[in-house]
């Protein structure tokens, strides 16, 4: 069986396959390395024989997360890389190993399941927009703050602005103008969002013309689910890295 992760600055996401291009037996969200292997082991998944990785995060600490995971399954663990070239798309960065390697894993995992123009959104802990053009020509994106960032954000410079979290999502039901801080502030930003998400759509035809796929990825990716043309790829970095890591 696989172990694949994305290592992203909140959580890790990971799934086991049972074998390359196979069935996926296993997945999940966990904070922790110690956490996942707890996981793993109160579960039926048996024998773990290779692993690969992706991880944005600082290279002691993912260094750290791949000792754990060879010392737990004896196993060497495949690592996503910078390249500039990979999946038949041309990193667009100046420096290509600057890219974060989540976004660039999402873009290959797109130019792969159509070849052609896309614009790829990515909704964690930041907000990410690429765009691919159809010789695939990373032509570079767009960095913003993700949902969480932007509530939180209100939350610790105001001081009146501080409601129950479970509130949340009943309060997004719509659209509404609304008539209480916990609508207003979720609503606020939710339309937000999605409004930086339709003017990226818009602005998109400028570089990719009129007609490029749009996908959708990430913890926070159901918010823009709904919009005309999205196509949401839970597991778009995933498809990349069996691409970086075959
Ligand atoms: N089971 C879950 N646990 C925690 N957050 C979740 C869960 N499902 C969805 N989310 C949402 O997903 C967001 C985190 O997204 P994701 O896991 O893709 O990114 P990340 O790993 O934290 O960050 P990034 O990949 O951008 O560095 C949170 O803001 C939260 O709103
Ligand atoms: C933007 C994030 C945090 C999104 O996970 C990640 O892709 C990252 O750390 N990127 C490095 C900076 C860049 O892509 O320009
Ligand atoms: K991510």
């Amino acid at each position: 069986m696989i172990l694949e992760l994305d290592c992203g600055n909140s959580l890790i996401k990971w799934r086991v396959l049972q074998a390359a291009g196979g069935d996926v037996v296993a997945q999940g969200t966990s904070v922790s390395i110690a956490e996942l292997l707890d996981v793993l082991a109160g579960s039926s998944v048996s024998s773990i024989t290779r692993a690969r990785l992706v991880s944005v995060r600082s290279d002691v600490e993912t260094a750290e997360l791949c000792s754990r995971l060879s010392g737990a399954f004896q196993i060497d663990v495949q690592q996503a890389a910078p390249s500039p070239q990979l999946g038949g798309v041309a990193n667009g960065y100046f420096d290509y190993s600057r890219l974060g390697l989540d976004r660039w894993l999402a873009i290959v995992g797109a130019f792969q399941m159509k070849p052609g123009p896309a614009l790829v959104f990515d909704l964690g802990t930041a907000i990410t927009v690429d765009l691919v053009d159809g010789n695939g020509a990373h032509l570079g994106g767009y960095i913003c703050p993700g949902a969480s960032l932007l509530r939180q954000q209100l939350h610790s410079h105001t001081r009146r602005i501080s409601y129950a979290m479970e509130d949340a999502a009943t309060a997004r039901s719509t659209y509404a103008p609304g008539r209480s801080t916990v609508e207003a502030v979720e609503r606020g930003c939710h339309l937000m969002l999605r409004s930086f998400v339709s003017a990226q759509i818009q602005q998109a035809s400028t570089y990719l013309g009129a007609d490029f796929a749009i996908y959708s990825t990430g913890g926070d990716a159901a918010l823009i689910a709904d919009i005309a043309r999205v196509q949401y790829v839970p597991d778009l970095v995933f498809r990349g890295l069996a691409i970086a890591c075959p």
